[in-house]
């Protein structure tokens, strides 16, 4: 390269020379940065034509669609394509949208995509990246087994009155503020964040962590900072899903320092003054104890924990995984944040959708009293996860409002479907959209309504396999849908026992989505009107 600069230099002056150099330069980037470029179009692949070095992916990184919405689009380009292929920046990576091959993928051949690409740095990040949701192989495994216990129904029924602690510290939380307006108007996701993080603080930390009383609660604080995207925020995360391989050189953390800080400190200190007390709580706490002490937890199974079937675990794993230290925080920690946004959400969001809706709600309150009538006016663990209707509507507030919006793996293995005919090379990044397939009007007709019949029986009759996963599927599926349910259902049944939600002045109509971030959330919240009911 020097001798023909210099060549240049001599015929046309340094600033010819300059200027190829720099063609040159251009050229040899732009060949590298594409040179991948060709591989779905000789794998057969249909695929979104990528631009020169950043692929398909500035939509992304310059934060103008979130991940929900991004990987959305993608699924909408190719109206008929089982799969379509795309680029992180040269990468290639796959969005399924085919269900019988969603399936395969997520649990008939669980063993070639058994791992989660969002990754993060051991060493600089060990809460972001030991946790259950980003663990690897056959540590994630044993890890799973081991925590599935925690998630059991009988021991959500023990929980159950904590949750219900909350739920009536939120209400009288709605209380004050209407006793001091009348049909005051209230951001339903700020009041519902409260509650669950009181919810996910008392049932994992063992502690009353006072959002709903304290504006200033660290609990809530440290939450919202976790679910704030700022820009750098904003990017951090995508490049946790996306290009996990450039976490260790930015020295990216899941968790940020102060937060880590936090949740080691209240970790650590519930569980001395726990095993000092020797007090049971039938917490989350008390069965990381157990865990901790033991390896193990000691547990009943139902018929209805059917978390861990189909995995077994190399029990020689447990020399590198003893659970102490960070390895027990970290678990904690991703109950903590995968616990709290979720259930909020979905609380708000089906509210929101009932206020727009009010015969929807007047026939929810009518089986909610009517369940209350039978029991005295109590709200028990049985009637909550009886309740037809209220079922119904959880479960269409997560067709249209999927929390986590999108799955991911990665091939372990080189891989070939026979069905489409489509070769997946190992190392792979694979991404299902749960919005694109729950917003598909070939598999849910008009699907902007909200329409909880979707999942009467009937409805649910019609529904094609693997195109309704708002908990994932397969081995890796959420491991605390039976608590986010438990806990965004019974606040829902608080709320409506005592207050109908209206829509005011300041409710946007239609909702509008966040355009950054990994979860689905609004701008400006979810304000609704309240007005107190007769008893
Ligand atoms: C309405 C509430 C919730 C929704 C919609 C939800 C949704 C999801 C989804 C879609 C996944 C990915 C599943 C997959 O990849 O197949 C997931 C994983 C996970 N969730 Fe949830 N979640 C909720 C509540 C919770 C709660 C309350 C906890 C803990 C207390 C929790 C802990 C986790 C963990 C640890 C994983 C990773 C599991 C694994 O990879 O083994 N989630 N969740």
């Amino acid at each position: 390269m020097g001798w023909w600069a210099a060549t240049l230099e001599r015929a046309g002056g340094p600033a010819l020379g300059a200027a190829l150099l720099l063609v040159a330069l251009s050229l040899g980037l732009y060949l590298h940065f594409t040179r991948h470029f060709a591989y779905w179009r000789r794998r057969g692949v249909p695929f979104v034509p990528p631009a020169p070095f950043v692929g398909n992916v500035a939509p992304l990184f310059l934060l103008r669609r979130s991940i929900g919405g991004f990987a959305r689009d993608l699924y909408r380009a190719l109206p008929e394509a089982p799969a379509v292929g795309f680029w992180i920046f040269d990468k290639p990576a796959l969005l399924i949208k085919k269900p019988e091959l969603v399936k395969k993928i997520l649990v008939k051949d669980f063993g070639d995509f058994g791992d989660r690409y969002t990754d993060s740095d051991v060493h600089a990040d060990p809460l972001g990246q030991r946790n259950l949701f980003v663990i690897k192989g056959e540590l994630w495994k044993y890890l799973r087994i081991n925590v599935s216990p925690l998630f059991t129904s009988g021991k959500m029924k023990k929980m159950f009155h904590l949750v219900v602690k909350c739920d009536e510290q939120m209400v009288e939380y709605i209380n004050k503020a209407y006793e001091k307006e009348k049909n005051v108007t209230l951001d339903l996701k700020e009041v519902t964040a409260k509650c669950t993080t009181d919810v996910i603080s008392s049932c994992v930390f063992g502690i009353n962590s006072n959002s709903l009383a304290d504006p200033k609660a660290e609990f809530r604080e440290f939450g919202k900072k976790t679910f704030e995207y700022t820009f750098s925020r904003g990017l951090e995360v995508i490049v946790f899903f996306f290009a996990p391989f450039l976490v260790k050189y930015f020295k990216l953390s899941f968790f940020q320092k102060d937060a880590a800080t936090f949740l080691r400190k209240v970790f650590w200190d519930t569980i001395k003054a726990r095993e000092e007390s020797k007090t049971k709580r039938n917490d989350l706490i008390d069965l990381l104890i157990e865990l901790k002490n033991k390896g193990q937890i000691d547990h009943e199974v139902n018929d209805d924990d059917k978390d861990t079937d189909g995995i077994t675990a190399d029990q020689k794993i447990s020399k590198q995984f003893d659970f102490s230290g960070d390895d027990l925080v970290a678990q904690a920690a991703i109950f903590f944040v995968a616990g709290f946004e979720t259930s909020a959400s979905t609380m708000s969001f089906a509210l929101y959708e009932l206020a727009l809706q009010p015969d929807l709600q007047t026939r929810l309150r009518n089986e909610i009293r009517d369940e209350m009538k039978k029991s005295d006016g109590k709200i028990t663990y049985e009637m909550v996860f009886g309740m037809k209707y209220l079922d119904m509507v959880v479960s269409e507030t997560l067709r249209k409002y999927p929390t986590l919006p999108f799955l991911d793996r990665v091939a372990l293995r080189d891989y070939h479907d026979d069905d489409t005919g489509i070769s997946i090379e190992k190392g792979t990044p694979i991404f299902i959209s749960l919005l694109g397939l729950h917003t598909d009007p070939k598999y849910h007709p008009n699907p902007d309504r909200f329409d909880p019949e979707r999942f009467s029986d009937e409805g649910k009759r019609k529904h094609v396999p693997f195109t309704y996963l708002p908990f994932g599927e397969g081995p890796h599926n959420c491991i605390g849908m039976r608590f986010g349910l438990m806990s965004a259902k019974t606040g829902i049944v608080h709320i409506l026992a005592k207050y109908e939600v209206q829509p005011s002045e300041r409710t946007p109509i239609p909702l509008v989505l966040n355009k950054r971030g990994v979860v689905t959330t609004t701008i400006g919240g979810v304000p609704l009107k309240f007005n107190k009911l007769n008893d």
